[in-house]
């Protein structure tokens, strides 16, 4: 007998407008227990925010969403969620070190993690410690997107919600951010965009496409690469053509 999965969220009709320019239109998806999902779509589709509406970050011109099986986003869902949208939200008067004692005061109060154990966290994603005890200003744009990271991962969450997490990446950090989150999905649900195709297919088991308002794909990465057959980038391409490498037009160009 098939036992029904639980979406762990469910977005419901979902429309954003900028001013008068609809962004999302209507958008309907779930994603389900212990999915890792990869979305991805050309730049300005709507990714970030769809992401921020997930998140309570951003209120949608309509529609609704639900998590873990139906409930609103109360402080007992959030505290289930951790997320990763950038550097906007970083504070940086504080050390690294700080930062994450915040956060963990902020999802558990007297702090569930001990500072050995933050400091390990922090260990595995720079490979040092003494940046740990230095100002979030003084790091760089690289360093700032790992601390953000391990701010998410502070409290174990159930669902990780991560948007470009590679960008400005060493290779170093981006291996161990891969090995991490193929280790952490097998008891989490994972959502992730992403511009970088190779990195989605290793750390994604599902695939949306944002693409004209729309999720235009949501199912299995295997399904939509041929299982394997194709990469994601030809199997992207073969769907939405790109125009834009006519030699014509390069040449004029260049
Ligand atoms: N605060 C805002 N005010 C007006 N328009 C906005 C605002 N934020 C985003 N937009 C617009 O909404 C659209 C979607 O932006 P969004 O940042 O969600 O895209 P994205 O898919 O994350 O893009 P990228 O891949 O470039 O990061 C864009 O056209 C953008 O200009």
């Amino acid at each position: 007998m098939l036992m029904d999965v639980p979406d762990i969220l469910s977005l419901i009709d979902i429309s954003k407008s900028y001013d008068k320019k609809t962004v999302l239109d209507k958008v309907n998806v779930s994603v389900q227990l212990n999915n890792s999902t990869g979305i991805i779509g050309r730049n300005g589709a709507g990714k970030t925010t769809l992401i921020k509406i997930i998140l309570g970050l951003l209120q949608a011109s309509s529609g609704e969403v639900r998590y873990f099986g139906g409930q609103k986003l109360d402080n007992a869902v959030k505290k289930k969620i951790g997320f990763f949208i950038g550097l906007e939200y970083l504070p940086e008067e504080l050390t690294g070190l700080q930062y994450l004692q915040f956060v963990n005061f902020l999802y558990n109060g007297n702090g569930r993690q001990s500072d050995e154990n933050l400091l390990n966290l922090f260990e595995f994603f720079f490979e040092e410690r003494d940046s740990a005890k230095k100002s979030i200003s003084s790091y760089s744009f690289g360093m700032k997107q790992k601390i953000g990271i391990c701010g998410a991962l502070v409290n174990q969450p159930q669902l990780l919600i991560l948007d470009e997490p590679f960008s400005g990446l060493d290779a170093f950090s981006c291996k161990r951010l891969i090995a991490f989150i193929n280790k952490y999905r097998q008891n989490a649900t994972v959502l992730i965009s992403s511009h970088d195709l190779t990195f989605i297919e290793k750390i994604c088991d599902h695939l949306m496409i944002l693409e004209k308002n729309q999720i235009i794909y949501n199912d299995t990465l295997a399904n939509f690469t041929t299982s394997g057959k194709q990469t994601l980038e030809d199997s992207l391409f073969r769907l939405l053509s790109p125009q834009d490498t006519n030699d014509e037009k390069i040449n004029w160009l260049v």
